[in-house]
């Protein structure tokens, strides 16, 4: 099965707020797009992915991510994240009504495309699946067979609430880098550790000359 990506990003001006001990207002922006970029680009070097749509309304990151490949939705409904990715979704099948569609977060700067074609391709058994963050309590990604919505229930606590939207739990070892989403300064740390991308390489290596 070959999969859509709906990958939402806020504008990079309010992006990743929760950093802000750890990189300042003038750093936060560069370092949310390079994230995004880093995200995008490993989801397309990924070989049950068809294509990349970005849902998002920043004029710069839709420039940028466009050049990487991926397709821009702009983000009509301007009502949050859960409504981001459904209109994501919907504008995909809109053109391809057939298609497999999953909602990946723009914060995985660590993302390896041969783990996330892992979690595709256990996904691809079930309706609807999902795969919890790093810290156990969220979720970095949601899977929608082809007929099937998405209905994404992202925000806190999500991993217990796509769990009772009856979406499976993907059960992986080793695919730490599709679980690790940068929140935090040691989400950041952690997602260094496992090895980021150029993007991030080059942000972080600015944060600290800081
Ligand atoms: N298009 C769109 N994307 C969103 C919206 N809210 C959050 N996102 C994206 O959803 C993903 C998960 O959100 P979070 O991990 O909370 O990221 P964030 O909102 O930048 O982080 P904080 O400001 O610290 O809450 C990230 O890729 C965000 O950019 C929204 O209203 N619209
Ligand atoms: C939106 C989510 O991400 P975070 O916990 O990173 O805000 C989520 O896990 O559903």
């Amino acid at each position: 099965m070959h999969w859509t990506l709906v990958i939402p990003l806020k504008p990079l001006a309010l992006a990743k707020s929760r950093l802000s001990q750890a990189a300042d207002d003038a750093v936060r922006p560069a370092l949310a797009l390079a994230f995004a970029q880093d995200t995008v680009a490993a989801a397309l070097a990924c070989a049950q992915v068809r294509d990349v749509a970005v849902v998002t309304d920043d004029v710069l990151a839709g420039r940028e991510l466009s050049a990487l490949g991926a397709r821009i939705v702009p983000d009509a409904p301007a009502a949050g994240l859960n409504a981001a990715l459904t209109h994501g979704a919907r504008t995909v099948r809109s053109a391809r009504p057939g298609s497999a569609v999953a909602a990946l977060n723009a914060d995985l700067p660590a993302l390896r495309p041969r783990e996330l074609a892992r979690v595709l391709t256990d996904a691809a058994a079930f309706p609807r699946a999902f795969l919890a963050d790093a810290a156990g309590v969220g979720t970095t990604l949601l899977s929608a067979a082809p007929g099937h919505a998405l209905l994404p229930a992202f925000g806190p606590d999500s991993r217990a609430r796509h769990r009772a939207s009856g979406a499976v739990e993907l059960d992986l070892d080793a695919v730490d880098s599709v679980r690790q989403d940068v929140d935090t300064g040691d989400d950041l740390r952690a997602a260094l550790a496992l090895g980021v991308g150029p993007h991030t390489a080059r942000q972080a290596a600015r944060l600290l000359r800081q």
